[in-house]
C-alpha cells in the first residue's frame, strides 16, 4: 500500500527531504541516496543533489516584495552608482571639479526632483553617497525612502584580468561580501549591484570567462539573499565591435543560460533577483543599422530563450547608447507580439543623466533646467517601460548624442 504523503513525512526525521519520484519514495540525507520502492516501477538508486532550504519563507516573502516594488508598473531604476573616478570622468567633460562638495551636490540636485517615484522605483549608490547628506542636512538614503523609492548599493569592487585570456576579465569583491551587505542592509538598502563584462570579439567571451562570471554573480547573489539584499545580476556584454546583431544575440543567450545555470546550483531565490543586461545591439562598429523593433525581436527572443519566468524584472543597462535611443528601444521592446512574463524596464546611468549634467554645467542657476532635464528622461523612460512612450520627434542635441566610450571601465 502506497502510504500518504503526509503519514510518511511524519515518519522522517526532520534531517529528511521526501520527494515523489514516480512511482516510489525517495529519502535522502547529504551524501547517502535510498530508494524505497512501492512495487509499482521501482527506479534505480541513485545521488540526487539535497535541498537544505537556505532562505526561510518570511525571508523569500521580503525579498520577492522588494524586487517587486523596484520593478512596479511604469517604474525602473536610477543607476547613480558611478564611483569617484567615473564621476570625475562625467564631471571633466563640463569643465567641473571632481570634488566630494560637486558629486554630493549633483546627487542632492537629482534626488529633490520632487515627482521622481512616479517613475523611479530604486537608485543604486555608490558606497560614499550611501553616507552623504541633502541640503537640508538629511541622509540621501533617508531622502530617497522617504519618496517611496528603494535605495541599492553597488557591492562589487571592479573587474580583473582573467590570464590566458584575450583580455577578458572576472569581477573582484567576494571577500567580507556578507559583512558588506550586513552593514549595508542596517543602513538602509535593500538591493545590491554587482557588473561583470564580456566581450564579443572572434575568440570572445571565451567558455572561462562565460563560466567564471557566471559563477561569481551566483555566488554574489546567494550572499546577497542571506543578507536581505535583492542582487541585480549584471552580466554586461560590451558593445564594442563591428558584429552584427545575430552575434551578439547568440552570444547574450549563451551568457545568460550560463548565469541562470549557475544561479539555479547556487540555490538562488530567482523570485527575490533582477537581471540587469545588455539590449541585444549590433557591435558599435557594425556598419548596419538596426530599427528599434529588430533591436527589441532579437532581445526579447533572446530573454524568453534563458531567463525563467519567476524572475520579477530585467532592468536594462544603457550600454552607452544615447538616452533617445535608449528610450525608443525600451519602448520597442514592450511592444513586441512575443509575451514577456517579466517587467522589462531600465536601470540607466547614462541615459537617465546625460542631459541633467549638460544642463547643470556645475552652475547653481542651472539646478533647476538640470532637474527638468533629468525628470523627462526619466518620465520618458517610465513610459517606455509599459510601451507608451510616443517619441514627439523633437529630441534635444544632448538627448541624441552617442554615450558610448570604447572598453567601458568604471
Ligand atoms: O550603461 P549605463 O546605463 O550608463 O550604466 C550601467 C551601469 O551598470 O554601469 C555603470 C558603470 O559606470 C553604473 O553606473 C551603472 O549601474
Amino acid at each position: 500500500m502506497l502510504p500518504s504523503e503526509s503519514a510518511f513525512r511524519k515518519r522522517m526525521s526532520p534531517f529528511f527531504f521526501v520527494d515523489w519520484f514516480g512511482g516510489g519514495y525517495k529519502t535522502q540525507r547529504e551524501g547517502e541516496s535510498t530508494f524505497a520502492s512501492t512495487g509499482t516501477n521501482s527506479l534505480p538508486t541513485c545521488k540526487m543533489t539535497h535541498q537544505f532550504p537556505s532562505l526561510s519563507p518570511k525571508q523569500k516573502e521580503e525579498l520577492s516584495t522588494i524586487a517587486q516594488r523596484i520593478v512596479a508598473p511604469g517604474k525602473g531604476i536610477l543607476a547613480a552608482d558611478e564611483s569617484v573616478g567615473t564621476m570625475g570622468k562625467r564631471l571633466k567633460k563640463i569643465n567641473v571639479e571632481n570634488t566630494e562638495e560637486n558629486r554630493r551636490y549633483f546627487r542632492d540636485l537629482l534626488f529633490s526632483v520632487e515627482p521622481m517615484s512616479d517613475s523611479i522605483g530604486g537608485v543604486i549608490f555608490f558606497h560614499e553617497t550611501l553616507y552623504q547628506k541633502s541640503d537640508q542636512g538629511v541622509l540621501f538614503p533617508q531622502v530617497i525612502k522617504g519618496k517611496g523609492i528603494v535605495v541599492g548599493i553597488k557591492v562589487d569592487k571592479g573587474t580583473a584580468g582573467l590570464n590566458g585570456t584575450d583580455g577578458e576579465t572576472t569581477t573582484q569583491g567576494l571577500d567580507g561580501l556578507s559583512e558588506r551587505c550586513a552593514q549595508y542592509k542596517k543602513d538602509g538598502c535593500d538591493f545590491a549591484k554587482w557588473r561583470c563584462v564580456l566581450k564579443i570579439s572572434d575568440g570572445c567571451p571565451s567558455a572561462l570567462a562565460i563560466a567564471e562570471n557566471a559563477n561569481v554573480l551566483a555566488r554574489y547573489a546567494s550572499i546577497c539573499q542571506q543578507n536581505g539584499l535583492v542582487p541585480i545580476v549584471e552580466p554586461e556584454i560590451l558593445p564594442d565591435g563591428d558584429h552584427d546583431l545575430q552575434r551578439c544575440q547568440y552570444v547574450t543567450e549563451k551568457v545568460l543560460a550560463a548565469v541562470y545555470k549557475a544561479l539555479s546550483d547556487h540555490h538562488v531565490y530567482l523570485e527575490g533577483t533582477l537581471l540587469k543586461p545588455n539590449m541585444v545591439t549590433a557591435g558599435h562598429s557594425c556598419p548596419k543599422k538596426f530599427t528599434p523593433q529588430e533591436v527589441a525581436m532579437a532581445t526579447t527572443t533572446a530573454l524568453r530563450r534563458t531567463v525563467p519566468a519567476s524572475v520579477p524584472g530585467i532592468c536594462f543597462l544603457s550600454g552607452g547608447q544615447s538616452e533617445e535611443e535608449a528610450s525608443l528601444n525600451l519602448n520597442a521592446i514592450n511592444q513586441t507580439p512575443l509575451g514577456r512574463p517579466w517587467k522589462l524596464t531600465f536601470s540607466y546611468g547614462r541615459a537617465l543623466q546625460a542631459s541633467a549634467l549638460a544642463a547643470w554645467q556645475g552652475k547653481d542657476a542651472n539646478r533647476q533646467a538640470s532637474q527638468e532635464a533629468f525628470w523627462t528622461r526619466a518620465k520618458i523612460n517610465g513610459l517606455a517601460s509599459k510601451g507608451e512612450y510616443k517619441p514627439s520627434g523633437q529630441s534635444d542635441q544632448a538627448a541624441t548624442e552617442s554615450l558610448y566610450t570604447a572598453s567601458y571601465v568604471y
